[in-house]
């Protein structure tokens, strides 16, 4: 273990793919993962999130900076830290052709393991992932859910140490990704410690115990995703929408209601400790939403607030 005492840790960790154009996609980057906790990289599209679990997972080598994993160098000691990681990459890399028994051996042969290892591991595998009764099942004949919950129920195969997750409920419908969020519980209680990627931040907020925030490559904020909201943006929110020919006007009306007023495209959301108050002045004032709702601050906001842009473009 390094002296930070992480799982993981990076210090200037840099990403440049090489032209023309040249490309930075992570420009410099610092973190550490503590051991037991759900970490997650936040961010939009292009943010660096992908690049940086390649990094993590030794796929990907890095242009600068130093990154540890597991207590060792990630360039000089892949196949180390390899073996004690299990990854799930954006896209399923599933054999469609094969069973769901079938993808678990060969996955745990790669990795060297005996055929009666791998056996006796399928089968708590197969229950963690509620695929018992799709043993023999061929991977194309599975719903989107279920091919995600085989692909992390197969990078367990070498019992990990770390998990890595890029987007891992992206393209799931509701039921599947809670179904989904609750299998990762459980697994953060057996003490595997999660990186996961994600654009959603409720998943972020659902999952993860510590927050990187990303954009354009950089980390633009860091930690819980209780002390980002109260570090970044105030309590409430009152979001308000108008017909759209109304809208700049209204923003102009609306200046200083609360403590901060951002003018989205198409709605106000005015940032305040006191949402109802600022409801009332809005009516004091004279503007006649199509819409107003009070709510609590979120992830989105703090995004907002670090970005100018909103998280989902
Ligand atoms: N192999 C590559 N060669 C050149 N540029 C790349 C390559 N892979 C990614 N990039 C660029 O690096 C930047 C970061 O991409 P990355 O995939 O890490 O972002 P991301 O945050 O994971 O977004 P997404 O959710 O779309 O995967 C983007 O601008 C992307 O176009």
């Amino acid at each position: 273990m390094n002296h930070t005492g992480a799982l993981v840790s990076a210090r200037g960790l840099t990403k440049i793919y090489e032209g023309p154009p040249e490309h930075v996609a992570v420009g410099g980057i610092d973190f550490d993962v503590r051991r037991g906790e759900a970490f997650g990289f936040l961010g939009p599209n292009g943010a660096g999130k992908s690049t940086t679990m390649r990094m993590i997972g030794c796929v990907s080598p890095r242009s600068g900076g130093e990154l540890t994993i597991l207590g060792h160098d990630a360039a000089r000691d892949r196949r180390t830290i390899k073996a004690r990681l299990g990854s799930v990459p954006q896209d399923d890399t599933l054999d469609t052709e094969l069973t769901v028994e079938e993808n678990i051996l060969i996955y745990g042969r790669y990795f060297g393991l005996r055929r009666d290892v791998i056996r006796e591991r399928t089968d708590r595998l197969l229950e963690f992932a509620r695929l018992t009764d799709k043993r023999a099942s061929r991977v194309q004949d599975l719903s989107g859910g279920m091919r995600r919950r085989l692909t992390i129920a197969r990078s367990l195969v070498n019992e990990p140490d770390l998990l890595l997750l890029d987007e891992p409920t992206t393209g799931l419908d509701p039921q599947a990704r809670h179904l989904l969020w609750e299998r990762l519980f459980r697994l953060k209680q057996d003490g595997v410690t999660l990186i996961l990627t994600t654009h959603y931040m409720d998943e972020a907020e659902q999952l993860c115990d510590r927050l990187a925030v990303m954009d354009g490559g950089r980390i633009v904020a860091h930690g819980s995703p209780r002390e980002l909201i109260e570090r970044y943006v105030t309590r409430e929110v009152l979001e308000l929408r108008f017909p759209l020919d109304r809208h700049e006007q209204a923003a102009e009306k609306a200046r200083g209601i609360g403590e901060r007023i951002e003018v989205l495209p198409d709605r106000l959301l005015c940032y305040t400790s006191d949402g109802e108050a600022a409801l009332e002045e809005a009516g004091r004032r004279g503007l006649d939403p199509l819409t107003a709702l009070v709510r609590r601050s979120g992830l989105e906001d703090v995004f907002l607030t670090l970005t100018g842009r909103t998280l989902i473009e």
